[in-house]
């Protein structure tokens, strides 16, 4: 069975890895990911500049009932050098994503330039998505912003480059967005970002359950799956074909991936299911995900991929 994926000219032998923020601050966790037998790649923590240490705890939350979590960490990281360092320096047959999270469009393009300018020859992963950082707006909602930031960067960056969108939810931004990332080359787009600034409340204290911006923060899980198929599903739709989808958003069984890959996606991040069940998720959903391509007599992930069908 074929459970592979290919973005720009990088062959992916398993589809799924971890979505930027869990298991990727550290050398440890990319190692403990990168070591999983079921994971096709990693992606590393959102770089800033330099170190940050994020907003105060508690900053996650494990919602009841499986529904998912609630996120405002506040774009922690061990800043771009590290990253970097461990990139260059780790041997692995894997392709690695490198992730940038400027609270500057300055900030971005020095990380991108350096990178540019570095022996690094993997994917870069450009964060225009964070919702956390208080003070700081979703750049991905601004259209205008997006174009010019990508102009600057093509004018120098030749690596492959994708873009971590935000959730859209009006039919007409699927069609804004898409008109501007098709003006540019880029490798992928991965969507979606956490939902961002919901609120969850603890029902014994009657009191928000993060700190961070009086308990606004993203929402990540089960609950945000239908939204991830349908921003997966709106830009396959809508970008040219050369630009691939990495789906994430909802992950909890075989079957979510299946669905993301039905939507279009190439590849598949896990990110609050890895925070329950660590690295062996990847084993648990690739074994479910090839039962469900076996029910229906399926060989492969090309197959299905991009073939949603609608009602006639
Ligand atoms: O608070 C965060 O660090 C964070 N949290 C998210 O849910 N998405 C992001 O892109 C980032 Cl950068």
């Amino acid at each position: 069975m074929d459970l592979t994926g290919q973005i720009a000219n990088f062959h992916f032998n398993h589809i799924l890895l971890n979505a930027a923020g869990v298991k990727c601050q550290t050398t440890a966790e990319l190692d403990q990911v990168l070591a999983s037998p079921y994971s096709g790649s990693v992606v590393t923590k959102s770089a800033t500049p330099m170190v940050r240490p994020g907003n105060p705890s508690p900053r996650y939350y494990q919602l009841p009932e499986e529904l998912g979590s609630i996120n405002s960490m506040g774009l922690p990281n061990e800043g771009f050098a590290y990253y970097l360092d461990y990139v260059l320096n780790k041997q692995t047959d894997k392709p690695v994503f490198f992730s940038v999270a400027g609270l500057t469009k300055d900030d971005n393009l020095a990380m991108l330039m350096e990178l540019e300018q570095s022996d690094f020859n993997g994917l870069v992963e450009l964060n225009l998505s964070c919702p956390n950082v208080p003070g700081k707006p979703q750049t991905a909602y601004d259209f205008e912003a997006t174009r010019a930031i990508l102009t600057e960067v093509f004018a120098f960056f030749t690596k492959p480059l994708g873009v971590k969108l935000p959730p859209y939810f009006d039919m007409v931004h699927f069609d804004m967005i898409a008109a501007v990332l098709n003006d540019f080359p880029l490798a992928f787009v991965n969507t979606i970002n956490s939902i961002g600034n919901g609120l969850a409340i603890d029902p014994h204290t009657d009191t928000v359950v993060i700190k961070p911006k009086g308990g606004f923060g993203g929402l990540g899980g089960s609950l945000v799956k239908a939204t991830a198929l349908a921003n997966v599903r709106a830009l396959r739709e809508r970008l040219n074909e050369s630009i691939k989808i990495i789906g994430t958003g909802g992950v909890t069984s075989g079957r979510d991936v299946y669905d993301l890959v039905l939507c279009g996606a190439d590849l598949v991040e896990v990110g609050t299911q890895l925070m329950v069940e660590d690295t062996p998720v990847f084993e648990r959903l690739e074994g479910e995900l090839a039962n469900e391509l076996d029910k229906k007599n399926y060989q492969s992930l090309a197959e299905i991929r991009g073939k949603l069908q609608t009602i006639a």
